[in-house]
């Protein structure tokens, strides 16, 4: 990859206020084809915002999106997912009701655009990545939390993504669950999808990130390499408030 590579992803100095509360302040930001950047900050400070105004489901109120070098500010979330941006959402949000392969072969319709055919393929070949094969028919209301996290990544994998968010998606699993969960993230991150995800499970996250953005009071607070970032003394300053 060369320095002169645009970049998939860039916020241009994004905003977005609820009444006198600032969330996104703004955030500049650029990802690069094929990386995985991690996303930390402590609890309420504009991580999961920054992904509903990459995706649309919040529009900003001020600055710029662009993605593969196109203004989507003004675009609405299934314009977006069609774009090639799918992600993953903190609360699971399958439809309960139906199959697993259900819900793969309806993300796959509705968000990804594919005709039924390439969609029933599709959900066949994310059941395999992400080892929900065996699950395959049963109801989504019914799975176990790891198979829930499995099931809402390979919905935003059924999309067909070239960006991938995912938010949270480790958060709850044991040790040897998270660790599975991450092995299939660095299967999807050799097959070329871009990812950024924001995680408290901070190991998880280092054992893959390639760069690390950290935000705080909605604000940019840190970004680059990820053990230069958690050696920032306003990162650890900001972890062991968390801590205390
Ligand atoms: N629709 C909304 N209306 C008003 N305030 C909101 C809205 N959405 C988010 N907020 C506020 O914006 C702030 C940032 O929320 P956000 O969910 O982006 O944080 P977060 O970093 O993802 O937090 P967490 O780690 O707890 O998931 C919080 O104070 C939240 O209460």
């Amino acid at each position: 990859m060369t320095a002169t590579t645009a970049p998939l992803l860039r916020l241009h100095a994004v905003g977005k206020r609820y009444g006198a509360l600032v969330v996104t302040d703004q955030i500049s930001l650029d990802v690069r084809r094929g990386e995985t950047l991690g996303i930390l900050g402590p609890n309420g400070a504009g991580k999961t915002t920054l992904f509903n105004l990459i995706s649309g489901d919040v529009k900003a109120d001020t600055g710029r999106v662009e993605y593969a070098g196109r203004d989507i500010t003004t675009l609405a979330p299934h314009q977006r997912c069609r774009a090639g941006i799918g992600r993953s959402y903190q609360v699971p949000q399958p439809f309960g009701h139906m199959t697993v392969f259900e819900n793969l072969v309806t993300a796959a319709c509705f968000g990804g655009g594919q005709p039924e055919a390439q969609a029933w393929d599709t959900a066949v070949d994310v059941l395999a990545k992400t080892g929900l094969s065996p699950h395959a028919n049963a109801p989504a209301g019914g799975l176990t939390l790891l198979n829930r996290k499995r099931l809402e990544l390979a919905r935003a994998l059924a999309t067909q993504p070239d960006l991938l968010l995912l938010d949270e998606i480790a958060g709850g699993l044991t040790e040897h669950e998270a660790r599975e969960l991450v092995d299939e993230l660095r299967r999807i991150k050799a097959q070329g999808v871009t990812m950024v995800w924001i995680e408290h499970v901070v190991h998880a996250l280092l054992s893959i990130a390639d760069r690390l953005f950290v935000i705080n009071f909605g604000a940019k607070l840190a970004e680059g390499e990820p053990q230069a970032v958690m050696n920032n003394p306003d990162v650890r300053r900001v972890y062991m408030g968390m801590e205390a």
